[in-house]
């Protein structure tokens, strides 16, 4: 029953909506609505209140900004006016008497042409005055300073201004003063006014309760924007914007009919070919040839000019109809219109589910990862529109969709959700855990659909494949899914995307493991001391080159019932290889391995006989549990670093193993030292340059840089025959003390630089062009 009285209340404001609007605009309304004396009441009692800091700087960039297509403000009110209209209807959910001072929900826009005036008003919510000085004007939106910073670094432009929630201000790229009327259920009509200077005033209404309900914004245009006032301009971009606003958007417009002219002997005309007819039936061919041109003659019509509301929109909300005729560019509107995207979408899908929950949905995939996707994942919650029944609901989700598809866009309507509970409430709700999980299958399966198109797929992985790889780090119900997806660049063939699958079947007989390494770029793997002993004997590995995949590897043990093995830690033996040989080795090297023991022993764990270097002469090893060369630049690089430092200093500490090859020849002059009982001074010193330098090939960074260059000067010293103690000869002409008069000159000299100067000077020819680039712009000098 209850569900019953809800969707009545919808279908009765849906009815309400199609209605025109009842009121008759008056052309050259004297003062724009308000007498001469409510206009001074205002003045009067008018509250003045200073803009927030960045609001101002904000303004002053709009009001100065020579942005082409000014006419984004219309977008940006007609979407506000839109959330305005959303907010109170779903208030009306709960609260009977919320729509009853304006039941009908519109936007109504329209020119006065006499005053220059644009009003667009909507019977929304409405503000109170606390919301009125709050919304607009004194506190900066958490966007503000990020727009201007984009704005003035060239990387956004005006188009985005609605991307940052400070939509609303675009007005004055076309306006030098703005009223807004505004009036909300819980307080009486306040008035608004500002002329972007530093302030606005606030009053009450002198008028009353005009509105009913809703926000007027009324615009007086600046001089080189009375375009927007013409019928037609005004028409082509209330169609552009307002395709996709689920409520009715009215134009007042002038519209030209072509009318009769009703002569007075039209009557008595119209009267005796009736009478002629009746009397000639009996011969119907003759008369037909004579009664047309007759009539012809007689009809008289004339162009007349109608006002009167044009209906903007259909209001058909997209989602609900038939993906079968809708078409892509319908589709890349949409989203653009939805996630305010100048960019097209990169992919969508648009599905009807059905069974246990029914919904209908669109989600896509954005073109370009918005900036800062993995900073700021809170913001994105609000990427995620529901609906219940065409009602919008919310756009504020907990965590809805998970951190790793943040950056989808989608529209939700369901049918099955209760109407009347709170936001917070409607999120445990088991329906809508439903659609959540039914949404995350279907964005799944629309990433590896598109998995299919290798090229295209690529594209998509430059913008969200970290995305992805998060994915399979903490959804462990999908992980397998988004597995089967990722790629990676591997040695095999120079390949840039293997996915595991290709990986597992191309793995060689008896392989259990998948390799791979983890390091900064492919260049520096590929050339790795781990990598030539596997590649050299035919097997794949896989390079891991995203900072990411280290917790990837962690997170995903394997795939396809093969573990990875990271194969510049721990232990390593091939699975088909004899280890009785490298046994043999190993008493071999007995003596090299003690002398050099015993010379990095604060360094490194033990020293190993490999098995996996083929040319280079060793490699340093992590153990398993310690961390390779890459993971310890990557925490370094941690701004949580300082978070658990005890950790950080034991993996730090963590001494790692060092793997001679035992056919390098570099190795075999090494042995041979020691076994002759030669090890000198010197050789030990090799021993450590030939350590360090292993290090750095193997990823790692040098604890001490400056030592290691003294021990391979030493070691160039000796090869040269140059004494190791023989310094250069220092012979240099000392800077003499600055005199301090000078000093002071030069100060004055740039204070200058920065003085108010007239405009013509700034761009006289006749001046040295030498100086113009130390000479700030009188932008930059405001700045400063
Ligand atoms: N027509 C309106 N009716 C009621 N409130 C409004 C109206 N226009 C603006 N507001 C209020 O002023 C605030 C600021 O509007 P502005 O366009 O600058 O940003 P926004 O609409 O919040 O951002 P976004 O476009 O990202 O939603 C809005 O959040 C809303 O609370």
């Amino acid at each position: 029953e209850e569900g019953g009285e809800q969707e009545d209340s919808i279908k009765q404001a849906a009815n309400e909506t199609s209605e025109p609007p009842k009121f008759i605009v008056q052309d050259n309304d004297s003062n724009y609505g308000f007498t001469q004396d409510e206009t001074e009441k205002i003045k009067v009692n008018g509250e003045k209140f200073e803009f927030q800091t960045e609001v101002s700087r904000l303004m002053k960039i709009i009001i100065n900004s020579l942005y082409k297509t000014r006419e984004i403000f219309l977008r940006e009110l007609i979407s506000n006016a839109s959330d305005a209209i959303d907010k109170i209807r779903f208030l009306s959910l709960t609260d009977q008497n919320a729509l009853s001072l304006a039941p009908t929900l519109n936007i109504t826009i329209w020119a006065d042409k006499e005053n220059k005036v644009l009003t667009i008003a909507d019977s929304g919510i409405g503000m109170t005055k606390k919301q009125l000085i709050e919304n607009l004007g004194t506190i900066a939106k958490s966007g503000t300073s990020e727009f201007l910073n984009a704005f003035e670094e060239n990387k956004a432009d005006m188009n985005l201004i609605g991307q940052f929630g400070v939509g609303f201000y675009s007005v004055f790229l076309v306006a030098d003063k703005v009223i807004v009327t505004t009036k909300n259920n819980e307080d009486k009509q306040y008035i608004w006014e500002s002329t972007a200077v530093n302030d606005f005033t606030i009053a009450e209404d002198p008028r009353g309760n005009t509105l009913g309900r809703g926000t007027q914004i009324q615009l007086f245009l600046k001089d080189d924007a009375l375009e927007f006032l013409d019928d037609g301009t005004l028409r082509g971009l209330i169609l552009k914007y307002s395709e996709f606003i689920n409520f009715p958007i009215w134009l007042w417009t002038t519209q030209s009919q072509v009318v009769e002219v009703q002569e007075p002997d039209d009557v008595d005309a119209k009267k005796e070919s009736t009478d002629a007819k009746k009397d000639d039936d009996d011969q119907p061919e003759v008369e037909d040839v004579t009664d047309k041109p007759e009539e012809k003659k007689e009809r008289k019509t004339t162009t007349i000019e109608v006002p009167g509301w044009e209906l903007m929109n259909t209001q058909k909300p997209l989602w609900t109809r038939d993906p079968k005729n809708i078409t892509d560019y319908e589709y890349e509107k949409f989203y653009m219109s939805l996630a305010k995207d100048s960019n097209l979408p990169f992919a969508w899908t648009h599905f009807k589910a059905e069974g246990e929950v029914e919904f209908r949905s669109i989600v896509y995939i954005p073109g370009k990862a918005p900036e800062g996707l993995y900073q700021k994942v809170q913001d994105y919650s609000r990427n995620v529109k529901l609906f219940v029944k065409r009602v919008f609901i919310t756009d504020e989700f907990l965590d809805f969709i998970p951190k790793y598809l943040a950056f989808i866009r989608a529209i939700i309507d369901a049918d099955d959700l209760p109407l009347n509970v709170s936001r917070e409430t409607l999120q445990q709700h088991r329906t809508l855990q439903l659609i959540q999980k039914r949404v995350i299958k279907k964005t799944l399966d629309l990433i590896t659909d598109l998995s299919k198109d290798e090229k295209k797929f690529q594209d998509f992985l430059n913008e969200f494949g970290t995305s992805l790889k998060i994915g399979a780090i903490e959804d462990n119900k999908n992980r397998k899914r988004i597995a089967q997806v990722l790629r990676f660049p591997s040695s095999y063939k120079g390949s840039n995307s293997t996915t595991l699958g290709e990986y597992i079947n191309r793995m060689k007989k008896g392989q259990e493991n998948m390799y791979f390494i983890t390091g900064s770029s492919v260049e520096e793997v590929q050339n790795s001391p781990f990598v030539e002993g596997l590649v050299a004997r035919g097997y794949e590995v896989l390079y891991m080159v995203e900072p990411i995949d280290e917790m990837l590897v962690q997170h995903m043990p394997g795939h396809g019932g093969k573990v990875f093995k990271n194969i510049a830690k721990g232990d390593f033996k091939f699975e088909n290889e004899d280890l009785a040989e490298l046994q043999k080795l190993k008493s071999k090297f007995t003596k090299l391995i003690d002398e050099m023991q015993s010379t990095l022993s604060d360094q490194i764990e033990k020293i190993e006989v490999s098995a996996r270097l083929t040319t280079s002469p060793c490699a340093v090893v992590a153990t398993d549990w310690g961390w390779t060369g890459h993971m310890e630049k990557i925490m370094a690089a941690q701004p949580f670093k300082q978070e658990n430092p005890l950790l950080k200093e034991f993996y730090a500490k963590q001494k790692k193993i060092l793997e001679i090859n035992p056919n390098h020849p570099l190795i075999l002059g090494l042995l041979e030292r020691a076994e002759k009982d030669s090890f000198d001074t010197t050789t030990k010193e090799m021993v450590r340059v030939l350590y360090e330098t292993t290090l750095i090939r193997s990823g790692y960074s040098l604890k001490d840089n400056l030592k290691y260059a003294a021990r391979v000067e030493k070691i160039i010293r000796s090869n040269l025959g140059v004494d190791l103690n023989a310094e250069a000869e220092v012979n240099v002409t000392l800077a003499e003390e600055a005199d301090k008069d000078e000093n002071d000159k030069g100060k004055t000299e740039t204070k200058d630089l920065f003085e108010e100067q007239d405009d013509d000077d700034e761009t006289d020819p006749t001046k040295p062009s030498g100086t113009d680039h130390t000479k700030p712009s009188r932008e930059e000098r405001e700045e400063l």
